[in-house]
């Protein structure tokens, strides 16, 4: 890199990050176990992995809902791992969460202007009833809502739509990172692109950063800049989407890989899933990240990491 080449800047930064859900007791969960990344501005990163893999654990962690058993968490290079008071709210309206379930997570007894308004309000960014009506109106135009929803309830809309109104809520209060917490899965195929698409187009326009967690790698590599792999806790691989997608190195990624259906009928025919043996992260081994090749890292052996690449050969 030249030195008048802009180095891209760490907006999130997640340091050797541990939480343990009933710590120390014989049902404890590792939901993160000593992992570590950066999001820089302006990217979209994509975390995927199966159900129960510690995903929406670490978002919720980030956003300061659950609190660390150990690690730091830097935003905009702050150390926010313990905020509290007024530098939290100040916080967490730079940081705002756009739901996997829209019904659950909007207030089915508010309408949708003061659902959309309540971060306008507990923030006390808008000064008159004129202003915080036209910034609602505003919102739900850039969400591709009409105006006169406004007096609607949430119910009296489809899951598409509702999920409009949750980013419209999220985009209220200006944040600069949006962690979108399986946001399309429980769409319809039809709306997912649509709903991925505005999310695109508001990311662009209004220069935002994305964590976007999806439990398959399909839309993720559609949407994402850099792809990182989850599974029991642990980050197992990271990198660019196209060598995450293209050139997977953890034998975990290859097997989500194979999950993914083909339209293609005869393709999807011959399509072999591939089996994940996960002995391989209970053996007691020491693991680190390794890069394999630039930007492209693996949780391996340094034994294992000569295996896996050359194993893309
Ligand atoms: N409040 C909680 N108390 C105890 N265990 C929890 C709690 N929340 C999550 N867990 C456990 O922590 C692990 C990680 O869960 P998490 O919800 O972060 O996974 P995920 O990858 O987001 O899964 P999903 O796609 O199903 O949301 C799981 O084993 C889960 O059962």
């Amino acid at each position: 890199m030249s030195e008048t080449q802009a180095r891209p800047k760490k907006l999130v930064e997640l340091n050797d990050l541990q939480l343990s859900f009933n710590p120390g007791k014989s049902n404890e969960v590792k939901a993160i176990d000593h992992v570590s990344f950066d999001i820089y501005e302006g990217e979209v990163f994509g975390l995927v992995g199966e159900s129960g893999s510690g995903k929406t654990t670490i978002g919720r962690t980030i956003l300061k809902l659950y609190e660390p058993t150990g690690g730091e968490i830097k935003f905009n290079h702050e150390d926010v791992t313990n905020l509290k008071g007024k530098a939290l709210s100040e916080f967490r309206k730079d940081a705002q969460m756009i739901f996997q379930d829209p019904q659950a997570s909007l207030n089915g007894r508010m309408k949708v202007r003061d659902i959309i308004a309540e971060g306008l309000d507990i923030n006390h960014l808008v000064k008159s009833k004129k202003e915080r009506h036209d910034k609602v109106q505003e919102l739900l135009k850039l969400v591709g809502l009409n105006e006169d929803h406004v007096t609607r309830y949430p119910h009296e809309f489809s899951g598409g739509q509702r999920q409009r109104i949750g980013i419209a809520r999220a985009l209220a209060v200006d944040p600069k990172f949006i962690i979108a917490d399986e946001p399309i899965s429980a769409l319809d195929v039809s709306i997912q692109a649509q709903v991925v698409n505005l999310m695109k187009e508001l990311q662009h326009r209004h220069s935002l950063t994305y964590l976007f967690i999806a439990h398959d790698l399909s839309m993720v590599k559609y949407i994402s800049d850099r792809i990182g792999v989850m599974h029991w806790g642990k980050l197992l691989e990271i990198g660019t989407a196209d060598a995450v997608y293209n050139h997977p190195l953890h034998p975990y990624t290859k097997s989500l890989l194979s999950a993914i259906p083909v339209p293609d009928p005869e393709v999807e025919m011959q399509r072999q899933h591939i089996e994940y043996d996960a002995s391989i992260e209970t053996d007691g081994q020491a693991r680190e990240m390794i890069e394999v090749n630039p930007g492209h890292f693996v949780l391996a052996t340094p034994q294992e990491a000569k295996q896996y690449a050359n194993d893309q050969k």
